[in-house]
């Protein structure tokens, strides 16, 4: 089965974003993270930079919402034609009725997790996303450790996708580089994100490749 792999522009060149997606040919998806300094104490950019992003990328959009208030934010992201709109579990109100919004205006619906978030919950709704993102690190930063405490959980959604026949996907996001990504495959992921390990490479293309590869011997299918 094959991994995806979104490199995460949080790591990019902010003054030369187009340029920068010139350098992730081989990915199949651009992760951007949108935070808003109250649900991580960390800042990025918004709607208009990602409707922008959206306009010049020749790769699918995979946004990622670290943001209060999803409820009211993301289903723009998806009108913007984002490929993925992904909220967090802890921010959001309703995220049944948030996931359909996302789903009717043609974005793949994902649901992430924090490290200390359980899974239990959401195990039961699985139909209703495209995709769980299980976080790997603490959100709001790029270029922190991969924490293997978040793989049980991961373990625990693999099974349930595997007895339900749930066609989710399942993401993680933190500290991935070509030693950890085993480790996460090996415990059920199929789409990976990976910041710094893709663009403080020489040459993204190759450190895209060199994920993908060591992924794929692990990745099982559903
Ligand atoms: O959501 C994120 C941080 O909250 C980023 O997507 C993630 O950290 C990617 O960066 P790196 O691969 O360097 O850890
Ligand atoms: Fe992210």
């Amino acid at each position: 089965m094959p991994a995806r792999i979104n490199p995460s522009i949080l790591s990019a060149d902010f003054a030369n974003l187009e340029s920068e997606l010139g350098r992730i040919r081989g990915a199949d998806a651009v992760h951007v993270d949108i935070m808003d300094n109250h649900f991580v104490p960390n800042l990025t950019f918004g709607l208009q930079m990602a409707t922008r992003l959206q306009q010049v990328s020749p790769l699918p959009l995979d946004v990622h919402l670290m943001i209060d208030d999803p409820d009211r934010w993301a289903p723009g992201y998806a009108e913007a034609g984002a490929f993925s709109v992904t909220f967090h579990a802890e921010a959001a109100q309703e995220p049944i009725a948030l996931a359909r919004a996302l789903r009717e205006r043609g974005a793949r619906a994902g649901l992430a997790l924090k490290p200390g978030t359980p899974v239990e919950p959401y195990l039961e709704m699985l139909d209703e996303f495209d995709q769980i993102l299980v976080m790997t690190v603490e959100p709001g930063f790029g270029g922190q450790s991969f924490m293997p405490s978040t793989m049980p959980k991961l373990t625990r959604l693999a099974d349930a996708v595997r007895r339900t026949g749930a066609d989710v996907w399942l993401q993680v996001d933190g500290g991935i580089t070509a030693e950890t990504i085993l480790v996460a495959a090996e415990a059920g992921a199929d789409t990976f994100v990976a910041g710094s390990a893709v663009f403080n490479a020489d040459v993204p293309d190759d450190a895209i490749a060199g994920l993908r590869a060591a992924a794929a011997s692990h990745v099982h299918g559903h």
